[in-house]
């Protein structure tokens, strides 16, 4: 056993507290997960009907339907009473409401807690990742922030099917503690210290699985699949790299195996979106049509202009952008990839 296994199986010297912002797919999900792992969790929404079924009949039909949590899950309207005693404070609203949501709360969180990102995009208005919104808006230092990413489609995991994720913290006792608060037997956490590159996997697979989305909306078939998926694995280390993160997070479950869930499965709200967009929808007509959060349509400008800052070519994401909110035509996306000038294909 390695001493970060020991670690991870010790039990908590007492039960961990946790509130989970966000009663949408994913928060509601992790914070069954979390149950699961012993944690005795709460959920704020600000859909007073889906708290309300949380507390009191453990279900949230509105986004999982079918599902019953477990008793260690229940709900609050109040999100400062929510927050008030919990070790771990994980968001899981859309990204662009981060800030909104956490500003509030900035008085009212427990000293020493830990922030918990669950969510896969960069913040508009500021080009930020989500750790960092968490930082600014709570008022809490980095070591004290974790981000968990991964393949982890939430019906999947909300039917305890087996999966893997990423703990990352640029402190091993924070990542540890997240680790250990949602360990179980179907969801295995690998701990990572590479916050920057694991948070822009996320991001940035969401805008890869809108382009495959497109593509198998236009009626292209596995090639055209795996090409983007590989040269979007590309793009996506380029800029993670000039960012600073860690190369070899890239090909792990973050990046790679996040890639492989979304662009495959049907569940991904980004690559149904990108369908829609491929058979000829306008964005508009796609959003209401997919439902849910598909993080990649807000969250591919603000990509694209960190890399423009930083002179990183990504011209999977540029090509989505054009598609999505400049006119361009949906059938000129892969003559537009394929005119670029031959190169040898590292990175
Ligand atoms: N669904 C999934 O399989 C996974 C989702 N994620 C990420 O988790 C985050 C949340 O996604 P989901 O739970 O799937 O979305 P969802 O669409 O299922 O739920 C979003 C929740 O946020 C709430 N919300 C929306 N706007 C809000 C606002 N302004 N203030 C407060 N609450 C607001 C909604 O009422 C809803 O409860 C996203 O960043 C997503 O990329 C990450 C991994 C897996
Ligand atoms: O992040 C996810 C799986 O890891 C969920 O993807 P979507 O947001 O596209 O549904």
């Amino acid at each position: 056993m390695t001493a970060d296994q020991a670690v991870l199986e010790q039990q908590p010297s007492r039960r961990l507290r946790a509130a989970v912002l966000g009663a949408g797919t994913w928060g509601t999900t992790f914070a069954a997960v979390m149950a699961d792992a012993g944690c005795a969790v709460t959920v704020w929404g600000r859909e007073e009907k889906v708290c309300r079924q949380i507390a009191d009949e453990h279900r949230n039909e509105a986004y999982l339907p079918g599902l019953t949590l477990p008793d260690g899950v229940t709900a609050d309207l109040d999100a400062r009473r929510a927050v008030r005693d919990a070790d771990l404070v994980v968001v899981a609203v859309p990204s662009q409401s981060a800030r909104s949501v956490l500003e509030p709360l900035r008085d009212a969180i427990a000293p020493g807690a830990v922030g918990v990102s669950l969510m896969k995009g960069v913040e508009l208005a500021t080009d930020r990742r989500m750790s960092e919104v968490i930082a600014e808006s709570l008022d809490l230092a980095v070591d004290r922030i974790a981000v968990v990413s991964g393949p982890n489609l939430a019906r999947e995991i909300a039917n305890r099917q087996p999966t893997a994720t990423v703990v990352a913290s640029t402190s091993d006792e924070t990542s540890r503690l997240v680790a250990q608060a949602c360990a179980s037997s179907y969801f295995r956490p690998y701990t990572n210290r590479d916050v920057i590159g694991v948070e822009l996997c996320g991001a940035v697979k969401n805008v890869i699985a809108l382009a495959v989305g497109i593509s198998q909306g236009r009626g292209l078939g596995y090639n055209t699949m795996a090409t983007v998926i590989t040269r979007g694995l590309v793009e996506i280390t380029r800029l993670g790299l000039a960012l600073g993160a860690d190369a070899e997070t890239f090909p792990g479950l973050a990046g790679m195996g996040d890639l492989m869930a979304t662009c495959a499965s049907p569940d991904s709200r980004n690559h149904t979106l990108g369908g829609h967009v491929g058979r000829g929808m306008s964005l508009e007509e796609a959003i209401v049509a997919t439902g849910g959060t598909a993080e990649g349509v807000k969250s591919c400008r603000p990509v694209l202009e960190l890399a423009t800052t930083l002179g990183v070519e990504m011209p999977i994401t540029e090509a989505v952008v054009r598609v999505l909110y400049e006119g361009l035509p949906v059938e000129d996306l892969a003559p537009l990839l394929l005119a670029r000038p031959y190169k040898s294909e590292g990175l």
